[in-house]
């Protein structure tokens, strides 16, 4: 895969919470192609982040598309206010959600892309029903809830299994990898098949963010 390709999504979960858009911005000038919104309820995951008017005042100030990451029990009842306060891909998970194919189609109805989130512990055969209907899987490569974690190698498999059924079916559709993607695991994951690399610590964290977004798109570590 071709270093065009590859997306790099930094995920504001690892940004300075006292300049989000002063945050937002610097990685836009860095070359990020997404911004990776993690909504938190304090439910679903043992976190509590953003919410809708997060969503509604970053879409105001950024330059590219919001990928929101809803971490939340009641998708079914949330999904649309933040595709109305403006994601540009909104990925649900699939052990949340109790109607997800009618999720999906209720999403991309009002203009937005649908995607699922599954966790390390979730059989990916849930998906398989609803690969058709999405443009973008998240494969959590750590559990959801905090920044900074270890990547779980046996996300790589999972990546590999994604990619092959894309292939086999020829769906339109992104792979994007969320939980300790930095130089270390790159390599790996692009190889595995994911073409969406959310980063949090790697790319906020980096002293040169630019150069940290170059590494993670040419895995030249
Ligand atoms: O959804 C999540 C965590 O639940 C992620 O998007 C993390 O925010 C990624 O952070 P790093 O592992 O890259 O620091
Ligand atoms: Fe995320």
């Amino acid at each position: 895969m071709s270093a065009q390709d590859i997306w790099v999504a930094p995920s504001l979960l690892a940004a300075d919470p006292l300049n989000f858009e002063t945050e937002s911005k610097s990685v836009e000038d860095a070359g990020a192609d997404l911004h990776h919104v993690d909504v938190m309820d304090g439910h679903f995951v043992p976190n509590l982040t953003f919410g809708i008017p997060f969503v509604k005042a970053l879409k105001k100030v950024s330059g590219i598309p919001l990928d929101v990451h809803i971490m939340i029990s009641n998708p079914d009842e949330m999904a649309m206010e933040y595709v109305k306060a403006g994601a540009d891909y909104l990925l649900f998970h699939v052990e949340a959600a109790t109607h997800a194919h009618r999720l999906t189609q209720v999403i991309a109805e009002a203009g937005a892309k649908p995607g699922l989130a599954i966790n390390p512990g979730t059989s990916l055969s849930l998906l398989e029903p609803l690969l058709p209907f999405v443009k973008m899987i998240n494969v959590m490569s750590v559990n959801p809830g905090f920044g900074g974690q270890k990547f779980i190698r046996e996300s790589l498999s999972r990546i590999s299994w994604l990619r092959n059924e894309i292939e086999k079916r020829s769906l339109d559709m992104r792979i994007q990898v969320d939980g300790g993607v930095n130089k270390e695991t790159v390599g790996s994951v692009v190889e595995a098949g994911a073409d969406v690399l959310v980063a949090g610590t790697a790319v906020y964290g980096a002293s040169d963010r630019k150069a940290a977004i170059e590494l993670l798109k040419n895995q030249n570590s």
